[in-house]
């Protein structure tokens, strides 16, 4: 693919006001597939789903990097291992040879065409190469920037995509692999960080790609979309091809963006920890982010804000299951682009326009997550008060070691916060307590999980908070830390991990299944008022 020559400040801006649109009556359907899914169910994902909706709609697909079996296994994974290899001067080619491996075999087993499949053989040793030249340059150098790291990270998204588009042709669909790692300039003007303006520009760069294609062909496009300043990992995180599928869907003016997983979509709580869980049809943008925040990791949190913007719904749906509905993200009380109401409300319901029955569906929280992994710092300030400066230093010194606090409770003297360590951050953790130390007594405790019940009507019920500590307490769970956000979608409590199942499933049982753990009344005046509005 060719660079395009960098374009000067000016002319982002006109960009930015362009405005596009798709010639085809159906409209677009942007459709992003994880890694696991695109390890495990490719050919579902181009016969069941792609072909398939490319009947109706022009389709545009956003792949992550291959996975085999897990995230953690993934190529990703092992690109940066490569990389963390490579900076401390070790033998990184094994991991490498590993990734190659892997890719080579799966283009052998399921692309069927000897010509197509020799091209995807080449193609895929070519970008491990230039992978392996990437870590070798950096070797010698003795340093690997955020912008090398985000180049080798990116050759995951290529061989995906490489992979996928091959595999389409193969079955008889019109496919064409689109690398994004070079949209953004490199002297791109980031002075105003991830503004609207560069949002806009990155979703006319990202789509114009897809748009220039003629009608019958299936654009493939990277989900890594380029380097940011301080790069791609540290600027979104893990999970950013969601963002890419976003910005994509925003630039086609799509009609839904499709985030395809391994589950139907958002359930009550996680379906592995909670047997009872329900399939949501829907929730709003701010309860999706919550969850994915606290645990159930459904979509990246970045995805949201710029597709509601453009008034365009995501929908969570099942590459193994098609056909079922899935979860909608949408807010409850907005219309869709060019329509007035929210789109497709619960079938019970579908005659109402009111948006009090979409948002109320008579559940006074939407779902239950847990964070796991949690450590709780306890900070006794060696002064009789908090300090000028106090607070600021703990969260300076966080920073400086890249620790995020999930939760923090204040007294006078004492602070006590919640952060999920992962095996990685232990060194990073030991070095902040040693500084911590400093400023007065800290104490930690590890094992912990953050529980949180999740739910945007949640406000209007009057004692969920004192139901769901109500529920721990009856199954003697002990509580370390509570707190409910300013927001008041989200109620935390920690407690320790070994008690995280019973904790989720009493409290699903008791606060998301049946009378929602409220009197009959209470539930009566809501199924009132949605009778009386059924007649409005
Ligand atoms: N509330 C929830 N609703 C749906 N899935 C959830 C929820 N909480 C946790 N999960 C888990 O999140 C996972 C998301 O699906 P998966 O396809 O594995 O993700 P990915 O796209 O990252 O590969 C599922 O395995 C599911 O068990
Ligand atoms: N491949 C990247 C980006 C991504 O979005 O992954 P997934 O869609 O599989 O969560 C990662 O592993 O983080």
């Amino acid at each position: 693919m060719s660079v395009s020559p960098p374009l000067s400040a000016k002319s982002y801006n006109s960009i930015v006001d362009l405005r596009f649109t798709a010639s085809k009556p159906q409209g677009w359907v942007v459709q992003k597939f994880g890694g696991t899914s695109v390890g495990k169910f490719p050919e579902n994902i181009v016969d069941d789903i792609v072909s398939v909706f490319s009947k109706t709609n022009r389709v545009a697909v956003v792949c992550s990097a291959r996975s085999s079996q897990t995230k953690s296994e993934g190529t990703t994974s092992r690109l940066l291992k490569a990389a963390d290899i490579a900076a401390e001067s070790g033998d990184f080619q094994y991991m490498l040879d590993v990734i190659e491996d892997d890719h080579v075999k799966n283009a052998e087993a399921r692309v069927k065409n000897k010509t197509i499949q020799q091209k995807l053989v080449a193609d895929t040793k070519r970008e491990i190469a230039h992978a392996a030249e990437l870590l070798r340059a950096c070797q010698v150098i003795g340093e690997i920037s955020a912008r090398s790291l985000d180049s080798v990270m990116s050759i995951g998204e290529k061989l995906s995509c490489l992979f996928m588009a091959a595999l389409m042709n193969d079955h008889g669909l019109k496919a064409v692999y689109i690398d994004l790692s070079d949209v953004i300039p490199l002297d791109y003007d980031f002075t105003n960080g991830f503004d609207d303006n560069f949002y806009k520009f990155l979703s006319q760069q990202l789509s114009s790609r897809a748009l220039a294609l003629s009608e019958d062909t299936v654009p493939v496009l990277t989900g890594y979309f380029g380097t940011v300043p301080g790069g791609l990992l540290n600027g979104v995180g893990r999970g950013y091809t969601d963002l890419c599928a976003a910005l994509v869907a925003v630039g086609v003016q799509a009609d839904e963006l499709q985030v395809w997983k391994e589950v139907d979509g958002i359930f009550t709580a996680d379906p592995r920890k909670v047997p009872t869980a329900r399939l949501l049809d829907s929730v709003t943008p701010e309860e999706a982010a919550e969850l994915t925040y606290y645990g159930s990791e459904v979509i990246h949190p970045f995805t949201m804000e710029q597709v509601i913007k453009a008034k365009i719904p995501i929908r969570i749906k099942n590459v193994v299951n098609p056909k079922g509905s899935g979860t909608i993200i949408f807010p409850d009380n907005v219309g869709r682009r060019g329509e007035e109401t929210p789109p497709h409300p619960p079938e019970a319901y579908e005659t109402l326009s009111s948006s009090f029955v979409l948002s109320h569906k008579k559940r006074s929280a939407t779902a239950i997550t847990a964070k796991q992994d949690i450590v709780v710092i306890n900070i006794h300030s060696n002064k009789k008060t908090l300090s000028h400066g106090f607070l600021a230093h703990i969260f300076t010194t966080l920073d400086n070691f890249k620790l995020v606090v999930d939760l923090i409770s204040t007294s006078e003297v004492h602070v006590s916060m919640a952060l999920q360590i992962s095996q990685d951050q232990e060194l990073q953790l030991k070095n902040a307590l040693k500084d911590l130390r400093r400023m007065g007594t800290v104490d930690i405790t590890r094992n912990m999980t953050i529980i949180s019940l999740v739910g945007k009507q949640m406000v209007n019920f009057i004692g969920i908070a004192g139901n769901m500590f109500k529920v721990l307490a009856d199954n003697r769970i002990n509580i370390e830390m509570i707190s409910q956000g300013a927001n008041e979608i989200n109620i935390s409590a920690v407690i320790n991990e070994k008690d995280t199942i019973r904790a989720l499933q009493s409290i699903h049982a008791k606060l998301l299944e049946g009378t929602f753990g409220f009197d009959d009344h209470v539930e009566s005046a809501v199924d009132l008022r949605l009778e009386s509005l059924k007649f409005q």
